[in-house]
């Protein structure tokens, strides 16, 4: 870990092709870094006035053009990336584009830019934190219009200005421990103040709403991964097509028809899902359908929810211990479960959801669509899911990762503090939740982590 005040702008020009690579109507070449106005002098033969687009022809080596576009410069520190950029916007052939940044780095002063280098320089030259630039990531991938308009809440900086918030009354708390320490004769007196316990506890609140709200956003950011298990023919399958809109997975009355897991990205109300569907479990001596199998507890065991279907014509128990007490034992502790009694249509059982005994039951018919509602519903309310963007943001596993660690500093700080007055851990204690706190926005990191965020962005942004 490094502690990270990197002012020092980028010595490096960076190019490359901002826009999806293809076809398209426009293209875009995107140059980044002090040699950004040379570049310009020589394909344009001038450098743009500052943001004011210019239609003109781009020139190669020998003042031919090789395209006749839209240029855009910008003047550091006041662009995307807090260096001098230029911006051509030619016609968007892949041909063209490619001539075109030939031509850039044949200047042997540019070379062509790591994925997601354009936003790792606007972090550095503290244009972006890094909640905001895995927020542009975030943006361009998002799957749904909820996670779009999550990920540019982030962008505009909400998500950041609640860790900031919490990171100044830390800093606030650690400043009146840290005096108290200083202190001696006054320290017992200091930390037995009954206001100290009362913010403390204020800021351990503060951090577990933000942690439900970002574990709201990484939910709208990655969707939740809900595994169908059960037995042969119990209707897997036809929840999958249910629940997807669509015929993705066969339908026999065959039993072991899927024999390979399937997966079917689906929305509801906005709220992004993964259903998976995989092999029913059996004792099966048909290799294929034996590796099925695996695959099927592999798929369990990663789930954040696991539907286990039964035929509410053939089994009666709502209990899943007396059900099928293999299946229970062998179901991963912290997996939550829902029964599913499909077939409603022919057992005649009424259908929506029940609870029994702190089990969870959806009774439905996948056929006809009867409690498919109901399940839908219910996938909602386990996850606490709104429905609404209204300042939602989005978030990763890092963040809440983060948050549970700035969050278990505080709890050990405040019980230290409550029961032996100890000054020296609790100011640690909240050194380490503050240290948490940073490393959200990216005030505090280490290069590998630096790393790891942009490498997965994609080239050009
Ligand atoms: N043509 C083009 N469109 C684009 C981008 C781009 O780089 N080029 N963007 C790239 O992701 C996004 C927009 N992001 C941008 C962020 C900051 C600045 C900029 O010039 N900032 C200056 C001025 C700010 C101001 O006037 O308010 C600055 O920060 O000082 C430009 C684009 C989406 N559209
Ligand atoms: N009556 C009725 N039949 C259903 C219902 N759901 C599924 N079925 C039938 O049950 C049979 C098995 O359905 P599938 O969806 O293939 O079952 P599965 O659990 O995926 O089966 P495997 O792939 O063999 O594990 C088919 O004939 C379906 O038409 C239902 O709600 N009501
Ligand atoms: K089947």
């Amino acid at each position: 870990m490094t502690t990270q005040s990197l002012s020092t702008s980028y010595q490096e020009t960076i190019a490359a092709q901002a826009t999806a690579p293809g076809r398209g109507g426009v293209g875009i070449i995107r140059v980044s870094g002090p040699e950004a106005r040379n570049v310009a002098l020589t394909i344009l033969g001038k450098v743009p006035e500052v943001r004011k687009a210019e239609y003109l022809p781009f020139l190669d080596a020998n003042k031919q053009a090789l395209d006749q576009g839209i240029a855009l410069y910008f003047q550091g520190p006041n662009s995307f990336t807090g260096e001098d950029v230029l911006e051509l916007h030619g016609h968007g052939g892949p041909v063209i584009l490619d001539m075109l940044l030939k031509e850039i780095l044949a200047l042997g002063k540019v070379r062509i830019a790591r994925p997601g280098e354009f936003s790792e320089q606007a972090f550095l030259n503290d244009k972006l934190d890094l909640t905001q630039a895995e927020a542009i990531a975030d943006l361009i991938n998002s799957s749904s219009e909820q996670a779009a308009r999550c990920a540019l809440n982030s962008l505009q900086g909400d998500f950041s200005k609640l860790i900031h918030q919490m990171v100044e009354n830390v800093i606030h708390l650690r400043m009146y421990v840290e005096a108290a320490i200083d202190f001696p004769e006054e320290e017992i007196n200091f930390l037995a103040d009954e206001k100290l316990v009362n913010d403390l506890k204020d800021i351990i609140e503060e951090v577990t709403q933000v942690r439900q709200q970002a574990q709201q956003g990484s939910l709208i950011r990655e969707g939740m991964r809900v595994v169908i298990a059960g037995r042969p023919n119990a209707g897997k399958s036809s929840l999958l097509n249910a629940l997807s809109g669509k015929e993705s997975a066969i339908v026999t009355d065959i039993e072991g028809t899927t024999r390979d897991v399937l997966s079917e990205q689906i929305h509801i109300d906005g709220m992004p899902l993964h259903i998976i569907d995989t092999a029913g479990l059996r004792e099966s001596s048909d290799r294929v359908e034996q590796i099925g199998i695996e695959r099927a507890w592999q798929e369990i065991s990663q789930a954040d929810r696991v539907l286990l279907m039964v035929d509410s014509s053939h089994e009666h128990s709502l209990d899943p211990k007396m059900l099928w007490p293999e299946f229970f034992e062998k179901l991963p502790e912290n997996i939550g479960l829902t029964i599913i009694r499909n077939k409603a249509d022919i057992s005649g059982a009424e259908t929506g959801y029940t609870d029994i005994n702190d089990h969870q039951i959806v009774t439905l018919s996948a056929k006809t669509g009867l409690g498919i509602q109901e399940l839908k519903q219910h996938l909602k309310d386990i996850m606490g899911y709104q429905g609404n963007t209204e300042g939602g943001f989005i978030a990763r596993r890092r963040h809440i990762t983060a948050l549970e660690n700035a969050h278990q500093h505080l709890i050990t700080g405040l019980e230290q503090l409550e029961s032996y007055v100890a000054g020296e851990i609790l100011a640690e204690e909240l050194r380490l939740c503050q240290q948490e706190l940073d490393q959200i926005t990216g005030e505090f990191t280490s290069d590998d982590l630096l790393g790891r965020i942009f490498s997965s962005f994609c080239i050009g942004k």
